[in-house]
């Protein structure tokens, strides 16, 4: 079999436009901006990269974008104070603080400090907790996108084995929940599992988190199974040339698509719906704050 290449960026840039369309109608309907703050402590240049993106895509929605960068000595009560700020500004419905900040900031004091009303990663005890019992609220960006790409590819989930490699807070939990929701059977597995590769031989659906570049082998994979990588992994490429790098997953994706239905890639795969989903959840708070009913097609 060769598996199906599931096109994270078409879905992505699909996903845009009906964001355009619910900001256009919170607008035209509710004098509603949507407003989104992104918040970048250092000079990290991939994170640099990834922000400019973020704040160009919630343009093209027609949402505003609020971008602060602070120099990376920044004292902790400082970064506290814009977050404060930015809870107490009726034009931001969206704050996120890039992760990582640098080692001397808190990251738990700089979450804890958002507004759960505006924490559009779902990263803040409350959000986390309302994603545990399904209440209304945002819901972590990449997690959010694995589940819409899984639900696109395969209809219902329900009854589904499916395997999370990884138990981030970031990805593996918050995936565990929305997989539970949706009626699977769920193992997440992490470094300590047994016989790892035999628990995702196992899985209908395998979620692929935990950072390594090309852990997850074709082997592993049981034919026919739907496998998302969450993965971005920067490798040496000297086949590009001296001093090079290109980006992989943390399956190996070619072998993996011998023997899967259909498989997500790096670059082009997971990715890209991380940060429409960051602006679906800017619409999710938006309405939420406002007094009025998510758009459903935007949420878990
Ligand atoms: N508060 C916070 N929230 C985040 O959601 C968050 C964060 N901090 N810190 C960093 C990570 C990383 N992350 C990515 C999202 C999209 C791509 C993406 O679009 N990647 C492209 C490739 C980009 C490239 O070529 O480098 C792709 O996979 O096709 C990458 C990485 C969000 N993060």
């Amino acid at each position: 079999m060769t598996a199906k290449i599931i096109d994270g960026k078409a879905f992505a840039e699909n996903l845009r436009g009906r964001i355009a369309g619910h900001v256009e109608r919170l607008k035209a309907e509710h004098g509603i901006t949507p407003g989104l703050a992104v918040v970048i402590v250092g000079e990290d240049p991939a994170s640099q990269v990834y922000v400019s993106s973020k704040a160009k895509q919630t343009a093209e929605v027609g949402m505003n974008s609020y971008k602060h960068e602070l120099p990376a000595d920044t004292p902790e009560a400082d970064l506290l104070a814009l977050v404060h700020q930015l809870n107490a500004d009726p034009a931001v419905h969206g704050i996120l603080v890039q992760m990582p900040v640098p080692r001397h900031i808190d990251a738990n004091k700089v979450i804890e400090a958002i507004d759960p009303a505006k924490d559009v990663d779902s990263f803040t005890p409350a959000n986390v907790g309302k994603v545990q019992i399904g209440l209304p609220g945002p819901v972590s960006c990449t997690p959010l996108g694995c589940l819409m790409l899984l639900r696109e590819e395969l209809g219902s989930l329900e009854g589904k084995n499916a395997v999370i490699v990884g138990r981030s807070n970031l990805v593996g939990k918050p995936m565990m929940q929305l997989l539970l929701r949706d009626n699977c059977t769920v193992t997440v597995a992490h470094s300590r599992t047994k016989d790892l590769p035999d628990v995702v031989r196992r899985a209908d659906i395998v979620v692929a988190a935990v950072g390594r570049p090309q852990m997850i082998k074709g082997d592993w994979i049981k034919p026919g199974a739907v496998v998302i990588d969450v993965g971005i992994n920067r490798i040496p490429a000297p086949e590009k040339g001296e001093g090079k790098t290109r980006l992989v997953g943390d399956v190996d994706t070619a072998a993996a698509a011998e023997v899967a239905a259909a498989i997500t890639p790096v670059p082009g795969g997971v990715g890209p719906m991380t940060i429409a989903c960051l602006l679906a959840n800017t619409i999710t708070t938006a309405s939420l704050i406002n007094g009025l009913t998510p758009p459903s097609d935007l949420t878990a």
